[in-house]
């Protein structure tokens, strides 16, 4: 029999609806019918790609915090630790900045490692406090996230396939930013969707046509059933 083959898939910008906010509600019955390990590699805090996939009704195997935090279903590595990021919002503070989110701020509070700041914030004084420690601002179209350079979504992918148990070169990926480039580079196959930044584009095998969910769910059609020959 034909299996399907192992999927890495970003959320925001990828399982997202092209013309809003929030996930498009026609992949959760396309990620439960898939019929090998689903990986949710996201930028996002832990608890977010666990209750998507709680909520989907799919085996918990995520990388969040692009890759500080992985999860297999069985065992939780927290590969990279928040105090140089936490120094790094002291003094972004200290210099008259915040983090911009409203409310009580459920982006970080249960954020393990690294801290992310709200785009509208201003960019250059947070790069250079976060270069000052040795850290780094990715932009993700969503959220600037300051980050140790490692660990990546990539590491954390390769983590989760000598865990579960899968090979990376049968692996499927989809994303839309340069968050997803370290995913891009451990998989076997790798699509932008045409949305994607300029960074995700060029990493990628192939740039969609399609948009958001609409490229994910056109390369989940495209690949089903062309993983590995299984007894
Ligand atoms: O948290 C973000 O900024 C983006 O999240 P994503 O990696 O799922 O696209
Ligand atoms: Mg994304």
């Amino acid at each position: 029999m034909t299996a399907d083959p192992p999927l890495a898939l970003d959320v925001d910008g990828t399982l997202t609806r092209p013309d809003s906010w929030g996930l498009d509600p026609r992949i959760f019955d396309a990620l439960r019918a898939w019929d090998a390990p689903v990986v949710i590699a996201t930028g996002k805090a832990f608890p977010y790609p666990v209750a998507l996939c709680h909520f989907a009704g799919i085996p918990e195997r995520v990388v969040a915090e692009n890759g500080g935090v992985v999860y297999t279903g069985e065992e939780i590595f927290v590969t990279a630790d928040r105090d140089g990021a936490r120094a790094v919002l002291e003094d972004y503070r200290a210099a008259g900045y915040g983090l911009g989110w409203k409310g009580a701020d459920t982006i970080n509070r249960w954020r393990e490692t690294e801290i992310a700041v709200a785009r509208e914030q201003p960019l250059e004084p947070l790069r250079e406090i976060a270069d000052a420690h040795g850290l780094e601002v990715i932009d993700t179209g969503y959220a600037y996230h300051v980050k140790d350079p490692t660990p990546t979504k990539g590491d954390g992918l390769e983590t989760m396939a000598e865990h579960v148990g899968f090979d990376l070169a049968d692996c499927v990926a989809v994303g839309d930013s340069i968050n997803d480039v370290s995913t891009f580079e451990v998989v076997g196959r790798s699509f932008a969707v045409s949305n994607a930044d300029e960074a995700a584009q060029a990493a990628a095998d192939e740039v969609l046509e399609a948009a958001h969910v609409d490229g994910t769910l056109a390369v989940l059609e495209r690949v089903q059933g062309t993983g590995l020959e299984r007894e």
